[in-house]
């Protein structure tokens, strides 16, 4: 079940937004959308939601066909970076409202708003108004109001975007912790990829309107299918005609099989790691290091090394 994408494009004018697109959202699962501004994650959520209509493809919302309906049909619940919260209602009310205008029982709609609450650790905050919260909050009471009238589905559009970083770090924990609860099945748009990779089951790496990779977070980081995927879930460098990861390169005081030589050029420390710097003749590649591995290398600027991809790294051919 879960939410299936068919054949989605969309134009805005002249501009092709998203470019037959399909995609597969396993039931109770938390699938990120990542990828750079612009490259769609935005409209195909939209798309899911109701919200936007594709010029082309369908949507299928657990089993039941959803292209035609509008938002308030499909059983989704939103939240955005910017929520836009009943002002002068209390969190209790902004949670409630979804439940009061389907006339659900005043005992019923208690019942359930309390529990929310207390899921969002907002329960001594039933009170406040909005703007008696913080950001983060804020957007926790957005999601026990999305959460309220029981969605099938949850789409969440950069919804810590607005926060600032440990907020969202600490957000991130607490969706993770969340919808190991509820489980219900949720489609989260991000550019951050950190995010994506802590928070989600799976990941659907968006780029110029087509999708480039999806597969679990680990899968895409440690097997991406393109430099474009490699690239933008974590740091590349490039030795001997290969793109590796800079973790990923073994840094030798001898020659080995599958080594080449190289020269230090710079070695700056920055926290727990020692970051080295290369000159390898046909690649200057960087190298990630701890500091007690520099340390037992007795690495210095100037001296030679030999270097090569570790036996475990995943490397692609750099493009030429
Ligand atoms: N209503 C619209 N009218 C015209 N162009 C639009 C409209 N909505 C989106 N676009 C364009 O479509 C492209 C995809 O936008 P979208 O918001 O889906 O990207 P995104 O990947 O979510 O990016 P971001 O992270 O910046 O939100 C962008 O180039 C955007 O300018």
């Amino acid at each position: 079940m879960g939410i299936t994408a068919t054949g989605i494009t969309k134009r805005f004018g002249s501009f092709l937004a998203l470019d037959n697109i399909d995609l597969d959202v396993p039931s109770g699962q938390l699938t990120a959308l990542l990828g750079p501004s612009g490259g769609g994650k935005s409209t195909l959520l939209r798309i899911i939601g109701g919200l936007e209509s594709a010029d082309e493809g369908r949507v299928v919302i657990d089993g039941r066909e959803a292209t035609g309906l509008p938002a308030q049909r499909r059983n989704v619940g939103f939240v955005f970076q910017h929520y836009a919260a009943f002002k002068h209602l209390s969190v209790y009310r902004n949670v409630a409202f979804g439940l009061e205008i389907r006339k659900r029982p005043k005992a019923e709609v208690r019942r359930r708003v309390t529990e929310l609450l207390e899921l969002v650790h907002l329960e001594n905050f039933a009170d406040r108004l909005p703007a008696q919260l913080s950001g983060g909050q804020r957007q926790r009471m957005a999601l026990a109001r999305a959460l309220a009238v029981e969605p099938q589905v949850l789409l969440l559009d950069e919804p810590f975007g607005a926060l600032d970083a440990n907020v969202r770090k600490e957000l991130r924990d607490w969706l993770r912790r969340l919808h190991d609860e509820v489980k219900v099945t949720t489609v989260f748009v991000t550019h951050d990829q950190e995010e994506a990779l802590e928070v989600s089951d799976a990941l659907v790496v968006i780029n110029h309107g087509r999708i480039e990779q999806v597969g679990s977070p680990n899968d895409l980081y440690d097997h991406p299918v393109n430099d474009f995927v490699m690239g933008f879930l974590g740091p590349v460098t490039q030795l001997h005609g290969r793109l590796v990861r800079p973790h990923d390169i073994e840094v030798l005081t001898a020659d080995h099989v599958g080594s080449v030589q190289a020269t230090i050029t710079r070695l700056q420390r920055i926290g727990f790691e020692v970051r080295a710097e290369f000159d390898a003749g046909d690649s200057a590649p960087w190298v990630q290091l701890t500091r007690g591995q520099a340390e037992a290398l007795e690495l210095a600027e100037g001296s030679a090394v030999w270097l090569r991809p570790a036996s475990r790294a995943s490397t692609l051919v750099a493009a030429s």
